[in-house]
Parts: C-alpha cells; structure tokens; sequence
C-alpha cells in the first residue's frame, strides 16, 4: 500500500485534503483520526503536522507527502519535491520597521526572528551576513513589537499581517514556496497513479472549457486570443459559415478572454468548469 502523509491541520489541511478525494482518494470521515485506509485504491493516509511531513517521507517511513516548499526544505529532510500543487502559494521575505533596513547586508549583529531559521541562516550565508537568529513557532510578526527581535523573515501572502504590526518588507525574497507533493525517491506502486491524477486535478481547478460560435472570416483572430491547451477543436455548424470552438483556458483569465473573444466576433461564449481531467 502506497503511504501518504497528508497535514492533519493549518492552512494547507483542507486543500490537500479535498485534491486527494477529487483524485478519487477516500480519506478520513473524522478530524481525529490520525490513520485511514482506502482500501480500493490501496493507500493508507497518515494525517501529521505540516512541519513533520518532510520528516516522515524523507526517513522513508512514508512514501509520498504534501507540505509547504518552505518547511520542506528548513527541515533539512532529504525528501525530494514531485509537483507544485499551486495552493498555499506565498514567499518568505525580510521585514522590519519601516525605513530601519534597507537590504539583507544590514542585518549584521541585528537579531532575526523566524519560523525558518535554516533557511534564514543559508540565505544569510549566501550574502555573508552574520546575524543572530531566533527561532519562533509563529505569530513571529509580533516579535519586533515584543522586542526580542530587530527584524523578522516571515511567510507573507497579502502582507496584512506585516503591515498590521507597522512592518515594511525589505531585501530580496528568500524563497518562493507552494503546497508540493515529496516522495522519498523510492519509485513504490501507486506513485505514478497519484501524480497522474493529481495533474487532472490540478487542470480540472486552474482551467475551464470555453465555447462559441464564429464566423469562419474571423475564426483566426478568435484562435490568436486563445488557442487551447493542445489546440483548438473547431466544429462545423449547419450554416457553413459559421463554426463552433471549444478551448480551455485559465480560470483566472476567463473574463478577459471573454472580452477579447467578443470583440473578435464570437457569439454564444460559454464557460463550464471541468469535473475531471487526465491530459
Ligand atoms: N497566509 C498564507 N497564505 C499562503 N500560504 C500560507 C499562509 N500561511 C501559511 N502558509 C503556508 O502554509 C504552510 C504552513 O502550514 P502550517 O499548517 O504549518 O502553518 P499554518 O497554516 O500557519 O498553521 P499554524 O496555525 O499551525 O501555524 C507553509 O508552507 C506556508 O508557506
Ligand atoms: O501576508 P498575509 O496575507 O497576512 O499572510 C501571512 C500570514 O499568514 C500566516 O499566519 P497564520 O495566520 O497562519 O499564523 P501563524 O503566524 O501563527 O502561523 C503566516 O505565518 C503569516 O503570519
Ligand atoms: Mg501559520
């Protein structure tokens, strides 16, 4: 049985928990079960702390997990990435009170709180920069205010929490992280099944169909503004002139697309989610 680690709490527990079922994966019924089997498609799911999984998978007590790139690597676990899963997607980046850094070299002597301090700690090596690092659970924005750090590197996706405690980003990112799937680099059965429906998942969440009908003189210029994921499918209409166009396109794009479509002549634009997906 293929044996997966899957985050049993925190912000990347309920994605990863619904892209495994839309996979076809039956996970736990109960929050508080910690282990479960799905019996038919020969898994057993171990449902663990984000901050553990790398761990687990990198020790080769578990196959496959899914974690955040970031904890992925500060755990120093020789479990490799598989795919980006294109959720929980943010950047770990230096901040502090507004105008008191300006780069990453003036952190020299100062103390820098952090969730992440290996990766603090090899970036700060790569600038050669010697500061004093201080490790905290979380919350870490507080620890400038709270005066037990000169500056903090942080997970930041809006920049809210930053911005909430007067804290300014400063220097370049350290790193730009996402939900991935890891494996301990053994090739186990049922791996290239998972990520082969994750990748269905995945083009089933980012991309929708879009369909309308045009006129065959300006079927060109609507295949320019989207021209499908291998290419378009262009179907005949009873009237010889006219033609209907199937494509997929990102689901974040679809407006303008619409827009663009529109403006070229296209009529009768649809748009359907897809349920699943295999490309
Ligand atoms: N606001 C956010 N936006 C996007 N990704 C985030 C955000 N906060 C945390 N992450 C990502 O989620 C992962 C951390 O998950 P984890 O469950 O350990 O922390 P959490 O969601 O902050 O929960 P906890 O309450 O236990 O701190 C990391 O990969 C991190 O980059
Ligand atoms: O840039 P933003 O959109 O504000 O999001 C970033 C914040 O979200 C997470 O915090 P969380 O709420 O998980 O608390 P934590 O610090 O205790 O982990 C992260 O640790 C940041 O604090
Ligand atoms: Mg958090």
């Amino acid at each position: 049985m293929l044996k997966i680690a899957v985050p049993n709490k925190g912000s990347l527990a309920e994605t990863a928990a619904q892209m495994l079922e839309e996979a076809g994966y039956r996970g736990r019924r109960d929050s508080k079960e910690l282990i479960s089997v799905d019996a038919r498609n020969e898994v057993e799911f171990f449902y663990l702390r984000p901050r553990d999984i790398a761990t687990y998978v990198g020790s080769g007590a578990l196959d496959v997990g899914i974690t955040g790139r970031d904890l992925l690597l500060d755990s120093g676990s020789p479990a490799q990435e598989v795919k980006g899963l294109g959720f929980a997607r943010s950047t770990l980046r230096f901040a502090g009170l507004a105008g008191r850094f300006g780069s990453a070299a003036d952190l020299a002597g100062a103390r820098v709180a952090s969730s992440f301090t290996l990766l603090v700690e090899q970036n700060l090596a790569e600038v050669g920069v010697e500061a004093e690092l201080v490790h905290l659970d979380g919350a870490v924005e507080s620890a400038v205010r709270l005066g037990v750090a000169d500056a903090v590197a942080d997970v930041v996706e809006t920049g809210a929490t930053l911005r909430a405690q007067g804290l300014e980003i400063f220097g370049e990112p350290i790193l730009a992280s996402e939900a991935v799937l890891i494996s301990s680099g053994r090739d186990v059965p049922g791996l290239s099944t998972l990520k082969r429906r994750l990748d269905g998942v995945i083009v089933a969440r980012d991309y929708v169909l879009v369909d309308y009908d045009i006129q065959r003189s300006h079927l060109d210029a609507a295949i320019a503004v989207a021209s499908g994921f291998e290419s378009a499918t262009v179907s005949p209409l009873r009237d010889a002139e006219w033609a209907a166009v199937r494509v997929m396109v990102r689901r974040d794009e679809t407006n303008s697309i619409m827009d663009a479509l529109a403006d070229v002549g296209a009529r009768a634009i649809i748009v359907t989610r897809i349920h699943a997906a295999r490309i």
